[in-house]
């Protein structure tokens, strides 16, 4: 059973009482999005991050969602991605590749992953080219807000010190305001070299959902939702705010132990 509310513009939170609740809401989440964007533009594009979110994602590959999905309207992109060989386990194609495309009917030329042969740099610059052809055909939306794609949906993790994508506390990616992907070479969390979407890519997002578990982010949870602790550039995930997009945050309980206002009987 979720617990859900809206309690700021912090966005929608769906508090699930277990792993497994949570991997059947996050499910039928995205499916329910990927049904309402092959309705209305013909095609779902949605951006993926690592982390343990692929692992939550897992029901998608189970029945009903396996046969009911259209797979073959997905366009795949990554938030972030690590400069690692794509058969490196670091590699969250690879993770994503092992975990679910491979377990759907997924179309390979749909699958659009980072070149992982060339710099950091240069990854993100082709990785930028590769969206903007995929904005002139509309595969992926345009804002009419920013000169951004708007993804359908963009899925996120965070770590426990609020990091989301590649967009870490107190780095000059934060301040990115022209690009769409960037590189950063000095990640703090191995390995060091990873492209990441900006700030007003995934704010122009129509759907983010940022998907988070265990109690070592409870403390990130609370600073971020309830808006309390340290100012933004400390909590990337603080500054994840769809200008005319939807927000969602799930989390089970454990991670939303520390939220205000809640509390949960055994
Ligand atoms: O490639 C990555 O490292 C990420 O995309 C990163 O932003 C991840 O989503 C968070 O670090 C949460 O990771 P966990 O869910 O595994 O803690």
């Amino acid at each position: 059973m979720a617990l859900s509310g809206v309690g700021n513009d912090r966005g929608e939170m769906r508090i699930l009482e277990n792993l497994d609740e949570l991997r059947t809401d996050l499910a039928d989440y995205i499916a329910e999005l990927s049904e309402v964007a092959v309705k209305e533009r013909g095609v779902f594009a949605i951006a993926l991050s690592g982390g343990s979110l692929i692992g939550l994602m897992g029901k998608l590959c189970e029945a009903p969602y396996n046969k009911t999905v259209d797979w073959g309207k997905w366009y795949i992109f990554w938030a972030d991605e690590r400069v690692v060989a794509k058969s490196h386990s670091d590699s969250n194609y690879k993770l994503a590749k092992d975990g679910l495309l491979s377990k759907v009917q997924i179309v390979p030329s749909h699958v659009h992953s980072i070149n992982d042969s060339v710099s950091a740099e240069e990854a993100a610059d082709e990785y930028t080219f590769v969206i903007r052809q995929l904005v002139k055909t509309r595969m992926v939306s345009v804002s009419d807000i920013s000169d951004c794609p708007k993804f359908d949906l963009i899925l996120l993790g965070m770590g426990p010190d609020g990091h989301v994508a590649s967009l870490f506390p107190n780095h000059a990616a934060l301040d990115e305001k022209d690009e769409w992907v960037t590189f950063i070479t000095d990640s703090p969390k191995p390995p060091p070299e990873r492209i990441t979407f900006t700030l007003p890519v995934i704010n122009s997002a129509s759907n983010v959902a940022i998907v988070v578990t265990g109690e070592s982010k409870a403390e990130a949870v609370h600073m971020a939702i309830d808006n309390v602790g340290p100012d933004s550039p400390s909590l990337p995930a603080r500054l994840v705010q769809p200008r005319k997009g939807k927000l969602v945050w799930f989390l089970d309980k454990p991670a939303a132990s520390k939220l205000d206002g809640l509390q949960f009987s055994e």
